[in-house]
This record gives C-alpha cells, structure tokens and sequence, in this order.
C-alpha cells in the first residue's frame, strides 16, 4: 500500500538518514522507534508528502505520492505531535473545521457520539484553549474515528493521554489494521499488547 524507497533526509549539515526504504501494506502497523532527534517526525513528514525527502521516493498503490497525491491524501489521516487544533474554537467547530478542510463530512450527531467515545461528554461546546492537555490531545485523535481513511501517520498520539486514553487509542489503532487499515506511529513509550501485533523501525541517531 504505502512503500519509502531509498529516502535520504537531510537537515543543515547533518544527515537523518540514508537510503532507507520501508513498506507497509493492509493491516500492518508500524511503529517508528528512536531517540530525540533522530528523525521521526522527518520521516513521517516525508511520507505523508508534507516534506519531500532530498532523495528517494514515496508511492502509494504503487503511484509517487509527489507526482499525484490525491489519491493519498483522500487516503491518509496525519496526526502531527501537536494538537494542530484552533484554541478559540470548540471541539465540535475544531472538527467540523478539520472535516471540511478534508473533504469529509458528519453530522452533529456523528460529532457529539465520536467526543462522547473519547471521553469529551459536556466539554463539546467549551472553546479548546480552555480543556486540559490530555483533552485537547483527546479532541485531535477524535479525527481518527470521523474520516475514513486507510493509511493513519500519527506522531507521538499518546503524549498527554492518561492510561484509559492510551489503552483506547491502542485498541482503535488494532481495531483499524484488523479491518485493513496501515498505521505508522512514533512513540517514546513502548505500545503494550492493547495495539495488537506491529513491526518495529528503529531510527538511530546520526552525528
Ligand atoms: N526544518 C528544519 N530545519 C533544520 N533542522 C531541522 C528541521 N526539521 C528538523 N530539523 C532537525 O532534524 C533533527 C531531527 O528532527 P525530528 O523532529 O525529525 O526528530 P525526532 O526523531 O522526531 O525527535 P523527537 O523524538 O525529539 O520528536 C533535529 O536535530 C532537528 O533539529
């Protein structure tokens, strides 16, 4: 589904990484491993077509993403490691914002049942700025269950979420790849049997 061939990153002086390739097809979940700075959010940049990488390419469905990428972005959720959310808009409005900006659409009821899985009862109408960490964190993950998309990059999701948040997550990123869905994720905490089976890239840091 989606395949990184031969990727070369390289930012100022320093080289990321070089010539590496990965693939990952219906059902895999992949989790991206490494330290602080070794080049995971670049990584995911590049395969999500955000950066494009200094050499090397990215398909998706055997198509180059840098080519034509519509095909992928319909596909891809993007969860970066910050909430990405507006602080002066509610929930509700931060998604129906998201989902316009992605061509998707649901209806209040659709919005007020998917905050209500991921534990924002009462808080739906409260401008974003004013909920804690772990909820916003919470209000961008909602994104996963609202558009339908097969191929899910998410960068450190876990950060800010408490044990019940974690496990949720890890549970809905086993249920995706059980229904033919790829997940790619960073994270500095290791996933626990909640995520299910997944592969390990390790990313070390070059000086
Ligand atoms: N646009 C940029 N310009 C210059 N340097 C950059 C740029 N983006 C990233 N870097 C550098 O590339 C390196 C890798 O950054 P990156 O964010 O990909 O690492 P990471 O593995 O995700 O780290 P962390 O675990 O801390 O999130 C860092 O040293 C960073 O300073």
């Amino acid at each position: 589904m989606l395949e990184a061939c031969e990727i070369t990153c390289i930012k100022r002086d320093r080289t990321l990484f070089e010539g590496i390739s990965l693939s990952v097809d219906a059902g895999d979940l992949l989790y991206l491993r490494g330290p602080n700075g070794a080049g995971k959010t670049s990584l995911l940049r590049i395969l999500t077509g955000l950066s494009a990488p200094d050499s090397g390419t990215v398909r998706f469905n055997s198509v180059d993403i840098a080519v034509n990428a519509s095909a992928y972005l319909s596909n891809l959720v993007y969860l970066g490691h910050k909430s990405g959310t507006n602080g002066s808009l509610s929930a509700i409005d931060n998604l129906k914002f998201w989902l316009a900006q992605h061509s998707a659409n649901a209806d209040d009821d659709a919005l007020y049942e998917t905050l209500a899985r991921i534990g924002l009862v009462g808080l739906e109408d409260v401008p974003v700025r004013y909920l804690s960490a772990g909820q916003q964190r919470r209000v961008a993950l909602s994104r996963l269950w609202l558009k339908k998309a097969s191929v899910w990059v998410l960068d450190e999701p876990f950060t800010a979420l408490d044990t019940k948040g974690v496990a949720l997550l890890e549970q809905f990123m086993k249920h995706h790849v059980e229904n033919g869905g790829v997940v790619i994720t960073t994270s500095h905490q290791a996933l626990s049997e909640e995520a299910g089976r997944y592969r390990v890239f390790d990313l070390e840091y070059r000086f």
